[in-house]
């Protein structure tokens, strides 16, 4: 029998085969010979067997444990977990050079196949660097929250001071529940015009039930199906399909977090009844836009809720606890408030350039323990080498600030909780500590889209609070005083963990100007 070689698109078999050597010689080799030149960064894990790690990014200390590795590896280190790959940035010269100079190619978010399923890609912190809306989100958030827009929001922090000064002189044990909720009513009223009126609010309960469902579930490397998307095919009633369960529950609540408070400030705009708001104000500005812009703005603002009430309550529990262990440094900055504001007024905003020493210790505050101690996870668009090792494209990039923000040869005695250390005088070494903010609110293109208004809120609250309070060890029922440990959450956002601690007015005048700061909200 003849065989005839079929003809493709007038071209022999022959032809083909040619063009795929010629492809393999020019293209393929030299790009597979670079690759194995260089090899990965460390993997302190060792060689996988099973190719599965166990999901760690939110595990409690594990910022800790890279710093430790990093010690022994090197400043990045790499490891697999399924199909993704991590790599691990533990010092601030490798996050400069990728995160900051390099921006351009490390400024993707991670996505996964579970969080498109729950429609989660969409929002502001997840949202692709590669997505064509990128550009318009990032310049809303600057409009609002830069430094022009933040200067329309000060009001705001100051507004809701007296509220939460009540509240902890009323009950003081549930000192984190009156942070919050100051906080929430703060972003709320910033985004959408919206009052608070209680602890109980319809929204926040809505959005935070939706957060803490995100922050626990929807960690890169938890889901089998984010490592093997052809799980995706299995079909719902099949054992090992309960993700699907998961995916549906939660696009419903994505979907009634993000559009509940918007629907309502688009009402009140309607009905012309509207306070000024990031909502308002942008869709005045986009009124002849399309349908487009109207979702754009809902994604921005329904995000800016939720990074930003976990964050600053991070901070300010971490500033409670750091009071509770480190007396000195509250009396010095009761101090510092006394003399340059007085007895007759609560500070403001506005005070922070005559308040240095309060400045400093938020600045502490953040330092030592930043609100995200590894951040939101970047992730690189093409094939990268940094110090002769391959970071391949896709490669999820973890900055791990803690370990930047407890780096010795920055923040000498760096467990110590020390304000001074921004002020150069006191050195001897004349050595200025670095900004803790410039690592905490995160890099380059993705750099928090509320830092200013972050900030504020804890620099307000704390010297609010210090101008009224002391804050001291609670007494246990044997009449000794309760130590908190120094142990923090896991989680994308970590907290302290629960502790006791008593908030006493410093005097009668304290009580009495909270008392009236509330009359004259009121009125
Ligand atoms: C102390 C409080 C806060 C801290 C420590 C903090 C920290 C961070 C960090 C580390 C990131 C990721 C940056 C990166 O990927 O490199 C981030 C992103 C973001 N933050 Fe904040 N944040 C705080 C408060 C806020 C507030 C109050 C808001 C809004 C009102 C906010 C809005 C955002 C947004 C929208 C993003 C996403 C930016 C993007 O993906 O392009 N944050 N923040």
């Amino acid at each position: 029998m003849n065989w005839t070689i079929p003809k493709f698109y007038g071209r022999s078999f022959d032809d083909y085969v040619i063009y795929c050597c010629v492809f393999v010689l020019t293209w393929l080799i030299p790009w597979w010979t670079r690759r194995r030149s260089v090899s990965l960064p460390p993997n302190p894990y060792g060689p996988s067997i099973f190719g599965r790690r166990p999901a760690i990014l939110g595990a409690k200390n594990i910022w800790k444990q890279y710093a430790v590795w990093a010690q022994t590896y090197g400043p990045v280190i790499s490891f697999r977990s399924g199909k993704s790959f991590f790599v691990i940035l533990n010092n601030a010269a490798a996050i400069h050079d990728l995160l900051q100079t390099r921006s351009k190619l490390y400024s993707d978010r991670p996505s996964s196949v579970m969080l498109q399923l729950v429609q989660q890609d969409r929002i502001f912190t997840r949202l692709s660097s590669q997505d064509p809306h990128f550009p318009i989100y990032r310049r809303m958030a600057q409009e609002e929250m830069g430094t022009r827009g933040i200067l329309r929001l000060l009001a705001i922090l100051d507004e809701n001071i007296p509220t939460l000064l009540k509240n902890l002189l009323s009950d003081d044990e549930n000192f984190s529940t009156h942070l919050r909720n100051c906080q929430s009513s703060s972003i709320m009223k910033a985004i959408y015009g919206y009052s608070v009126k209680s602890g109980d609010d319809h929204f926040i309960k809505i959005v935070e039930r939706w957060w803490l469902v995100v922050n626990a579930y929807l960690r890169p490397g938890i889901w089998l199906v984010d490592s093997y998307p052809i799980l995706k095919f299995l079909p719902r009633w099949m054992p090992g399909a309960g993700f699907w369960k998961f995916a549906s529950a939660t696009r419903t609540q994505t979907n009634e977090a993000l559009s509940s408070a918007f629907i309502w400030a688009q009402a009140e705009i309607k009905g012309g009844k509207a306070s000024p708001s990031f909502v308002s104000r942008q869709l005045a500005r986009h009124v002849d836009s399309s349908p487009e812009y109207t979702e754009i703005i809902k994604q921005v603002t329904g995000t800016m809720y939720v990074a930003g009430v976990d964050t600053v309550l991070s901070a300010m529990r971490t500033f409670v606890l750091m009071m509770v262990l480190n007396p000195d440094v509250q009396r010095r900055g009761q101090e510092e408030i006394d003399r340059v504001i007085g007895s007759d007024r609560l500070p403001l905003t506005s005070d922070r350039g005559d308040l240095p020493y309060i400045d400093a210790l938020a600045k502490e505050v953040l330092r030592f323990h930043p609100p995200g101690p590894l951040g939101l996870a970047h992730s690189v668009t093409e094939d990268d080498i940094y110090n002769g090792m391959l970071i391949p494209k896709g490669s999820i990039v973890v900055p791990n600030i803690w370990a930047v923000t407890h780096d010795k040869t920055l923040y000498p005695n760096p467990m110590k909780f020390d304000p001074l250390r921004y002020f150069n005088v006191q050195l001897e070494k004349k050595q200025l500590q670095p900004d803790p903010r410039n690592y905490v609110y995160g890099f380059g293109r993705r750099v928090c889209g509320g830092m200013l208004f972050a900030d504020a809120a804890v620099f307000t609250q704390i010297a609010a609070i210090l101008s009224i309070f002391t804050i001291s060890k609670e007494i246990d029922q044997f009449g000794k005083e309760i130590t908190p440990i120094v142990d923090f959450t896991g989680g994308i956002v970590t907290h302290p963990e629960d502790f006791v601690c008593k908030f006493t007015a410093r005097s009668r005048e304290a009580v009495e100007l909270v008392t009236a700061a509330m009359e004259n909200r009121q009125g």
